[in-house]
């Protein structure tokens, strides 16, 4: 494990200006263009969240109906694509896959100029559902699924094709939630990455496949991933707090806890949560979701340590019979709204992004002859 410097990770570094959100301030934890995330979560889908995040406002019914019917009209894939989802094996992690696809996409679909970032933007919102649901189902049960389904939402095109059948509402629901929480979270690793291929002034393509490679890793979009596989090796409430304290103890990192930004929670957990309880309910759970509450406590009471947004969507995900590896995935369905509103921004005031590096290596000197060296 590499060792930490003291303000390392630019922790605390203004790196730029955004209108898109606000993560940490106080009073309202984070806001989207100004709403606060529990009144979007409560009362909006994620296609108006989405297209507050990307065109700035909230949209009134008929705007709402008309891009829904735009996104809904942009799921289909070009046979190329599928030519090559299905020479992906099983076995290849579905955020590879996603990135591929993404990138293969840029290659069939360019993005010649920025004027068509809007349209590159939808094209990928509506279409990476079906990148991940044709990939996983051609691959796993051999069957090459009709991905334009007319699913009224993101959410639940994305459930209809996996599970091979209409997403009943408290599904689709969750899963407005659960994109919404997702959508948009200021300068995260994987949207400082898409910004700094943006300042390049590089295709949205080529952004978008670099932040779901920064995304993957388990200290950021992975974490959900993580804590899932984690929890279920849990079989009472009882049994976790053993284990939890044993990991504390051998000085573990432990997914789904902790935060860059927040102090003493994320917003966001508070919502999942309670939907992930609901779904507990909906199942008949008696095992996952008192285990998650106890590693909760157990985390708080030993670390003051809380749940990020992450560790009560895995039980939630699960609940909905998501496989786990598809948990991340889900994320970068969501997600693409913030990097791709990023994208724009950076690109409307752009200066390319690099910093400096406070150099810690050899003082100059001469190469030496092949001869000389050890
Ligand atoms: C949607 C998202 O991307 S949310 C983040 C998802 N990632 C995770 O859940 C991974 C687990 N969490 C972590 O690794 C970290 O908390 C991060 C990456 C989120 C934030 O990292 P940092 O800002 O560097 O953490 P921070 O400086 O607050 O850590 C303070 C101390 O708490 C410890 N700590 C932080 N998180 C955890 C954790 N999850 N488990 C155990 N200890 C932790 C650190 O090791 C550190 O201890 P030290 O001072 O003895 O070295
Ligand atoms: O902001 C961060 O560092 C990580 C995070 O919670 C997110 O990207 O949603």
């Amino acid at each position: 494990m590499a060792k930490v410097l003291k303000g390392a990770g630019l922790r605390g570094q203004v790196a730029g200006k955004t209108a898109l959100s606000t993560v940490g301030k106080s009073g309202s934890g984070l806001t989207y263009r100004g709403y606060d995330i529990k009144d979007l979560a409560k009362q909006c889908q994620f296609e108006e969240v989405a297209y507050l995040i990307l065109k700035g406002k909230l949209p009134n019914q008929q705007e709402l109906n008309e891009y829904k019917q735009t996104l809904r009209s942009l799921r289909g894939l070009p046979d190329a694509l599928k030519e090559v989802l299905e020479r992906i094996p099983a076995d290849a992690h579905p955020m590879d896959v996603l990135r591929t696809g993404c990138s293969m996409l840029g290659n069939l679909e360019t993005e010649e100029s920025f004027d068509q970032q809007q349209q590159a933007t939808d094209r990928m919102l509506a279409c990476f559902p079906s990148i991940i649901c044709y990939w996983y189902r051609y691959s796993h049960d051999g069957v090459r699924i009709d991905v334009e389904t007319d699913d009224d939402s993101i959410g639940a095109h994305f459930l209809h094709m996996l599970h091979g059948k209409k997403s009943n509402s408290l599904h689709e629901q969750v899963m407005h939630v659960s994109l919404i929480l997702y959508a948009e979270h200021e300068f995260n690793a994987s949207t400082f990455t898409a910004r700094v291929c943006a300042s390049t002034l590089s295709d949205m393509h080529s952004c978008v496949t670099g932040a779901i490679g920064s995304l993957r890793g388990p200290l950021h979009g992975g974490a959900n991933e993580a804590a899932m596989e984690m929890i279920e090796g849990f079989t009472s409430p009882e049994h976790a707090e053993k284990e939890m304290l044993g990991k504390l103890e051998r000085k573990e990192k432990i997914m789904g806890f902790g935060h860059a930004i927040y102090s003493d929670s994320d917003p966001r957990n508070e919502v999942i949560k309670t939907w992930a309880k609901k779904l507990a309910e909906d199942v008949g759970d008696t095992v996952l979701y008192p285990v998650s509450e106890r590693c909760e406590e157990v985390m708080w009471r030993e670390k003051k340590l809380f749940c990020n947004a992450d560790f009560f969507h895995a039980s939630a995900y699960h609940f909905m019979g998501i496989p786990t590896k598809l948990f991340t995935p889900i994320f970068v369905m969501s997600r693409l709204t913030g990097w791709a509103a990023h994208v724009m921004e950076q690109r409307a005031d752009n200066r390319i992004i690099r910093p400096s590096a406070d150099y810690n290596g050899e003082a100059p000197r001469n190469v030496p002859p092949m001869a000389e060296r050890d």
